[in-house]
């Protein structure tokens, strides 16, 4: 979709932004460029709208070189994020958004309404927030609207440079995952700039890793933290990578226990003998279905005596993640409701349970499977309590 033939560019003064860039970002993925102050993100990407011309080579959108479409029409098929929004503070968020869809000829009433219809998108109420000027607006709703106004005339490039910088590390986390949300309906290809590690491997299906003027890694986040190709690499995402890894490492079916069971409609009495033959000091409660609902304790079985059913004395449970979520968000839950395991679902259905042990044999395995270049589930080890 878009790629970069052999690019550099030498600014007049000698200045050497960028030199031999060569990589291809496909339809519909996010590429995060991430590098220290001054290595040539900002220039790579705006060569890709023509505000900036390379010295030599060539970028290619959708097979096309660049340098003979018309900067103009080049621009409308590109949608454009910058950190500090750059919205008109004369003009309300409504007109702010629909600028691009009045831009190319729409009729006011339907740049309107798509103005509208992208408000509601980034989550801001077109009837509460689109008659307000950008000044009546907190850092964060801005930013929502500097993103509405480049997906209005739906174009199919996305381009961002540090588009999350100027809010609060709360709010940036939550415009993150909102943006994450909203890629999966929208699907542009987006080039994303950012000099922070965590938000390239948050937000990248891939991730350029730039050292001065060049590439010194492109590969999926995983990958990067896994396997830093150039010290530099390593250097640039930290000691704690394994800690970051959390982020980008999926929770498994292999990687879940399985513990005592008790069902909802089961009676009291055959639940707490059972607990009590299997030593377990708790259950977790399923429907009939196998779906989660919730736990309950070997103790409180025990108290009730004959009478009653499991769910009469189940309790809510607290701490659940889906399969497929990060490690991290499991390890956050744990955290935030003090739990020694957190449930796992799979759409309803309740898979079994993550606990710190295999949380961490989970990221000691995916580390390794990066290391050797092999699946997760290729990678035995001894789990901590086995040991
Ligand atoms: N117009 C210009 N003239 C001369 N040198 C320039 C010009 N614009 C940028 N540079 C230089 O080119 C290099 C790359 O700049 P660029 O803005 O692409 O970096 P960046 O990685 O985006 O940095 P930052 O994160 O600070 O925005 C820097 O050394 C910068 O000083």
């Amino acid at each position: 979709m878009i790629r970069f033939e052999q690019v550099a560019k030498v600014y007049p003064d000698g200045t050497t932004a960028v030199d031999g860039l060569s990589f291809e970002v496909a339809k519909g993925e996010l590429v995060t460029l991430v590098g220290p102050s001054g290595c040539g993100k900002t220039t790579t990407m705006m060569m890709v709208n023509r505000l900036i011309e390379p010295t030599s080579g060539r970028i290619l959108i959708d097979g096309e070189d660049i340098s003979s479409v018309d900067p103009v029409k080049l621009r409308r098929r590109i949608g454009y994020v910058i950190q500090q929004v750059g919205l008109f503070p004369h003009r309300t968020v409504l007109d702010n958004t629909a600028t691009v869809p009045a831009l190319i000829g729409w009729k006011k009433s339907r740049a309107r309404a798509r103005a509208a219809e992208l408000l509601d998108l980034v989550g801001l109420d077109p009837g509460t927030y689109g008659p307000r000027y950008p000044a009546q607006l907190s850092g964060g709703q801005r930013q929502r609207v500097g993103v509405a106004r480049a997906l209005a005339a739906d174009p199919p490039v996305l381009l961002m440079d540090e588009p999350f910088g100027a809010v609060d590390p709360v709010v940036r986390e939550r415009l993150q995952n909102e943006f994450l949300n909203l890629q999966a309906t929208v699907r542009k290809t987006v080039l994303l700039v950012t000099h922070d590690i965590e938000e390239a491997v948050r937000m990248g299906d891939r991730i350029a890793v730039y050292g001065q003027g060049r590439i010194e890694q492109f590969d999926t986040p995983a990958a990067v933290l896994g396997t830093p190709a150039t010290p530099y690499v390593a250097r640039f995402v930290g000691a704690d990578r394994g800690l970051k890894r959390l982020s980008v490492t999926a929770i498994e079916e292999d990687d879940l226990e399985q513990p005592p069971l008790a069902r909802l409609d089961e009676s009291v009495r055959t639940a707490a003998l059972r607990l009590r033959s299997e030593g377990a000091r708790w259950a977790v409660v399923v429907g009939t279905d196998g779906e989660l609902h919730g736990w309950v304790s070997a103790e409180a079985l025990a108290l009730a005596g004959e009478r009653g059913t499991v769910g009469d004395l189940a309790r809510r449970m607290e701490a659940w993640v889906p399969l497929g979520a990060p490690l991290k968000q499991a390890f956050s839950e744990m955290l935030q409701h003090d739990a020694g395991w957190v449930a796992v679902v799979d759409g309803s259905r309740f898979a079994g349970v993550l606990t710190p042990a295999k949380l961490h044999e989970a990221l000691r395995r995916s580390v390794d499977a990066d290391e050797r270049g092999v699946s997760r589930d290729e990678v035995e080890f001894d789990s901590v309590s086995d040991v």
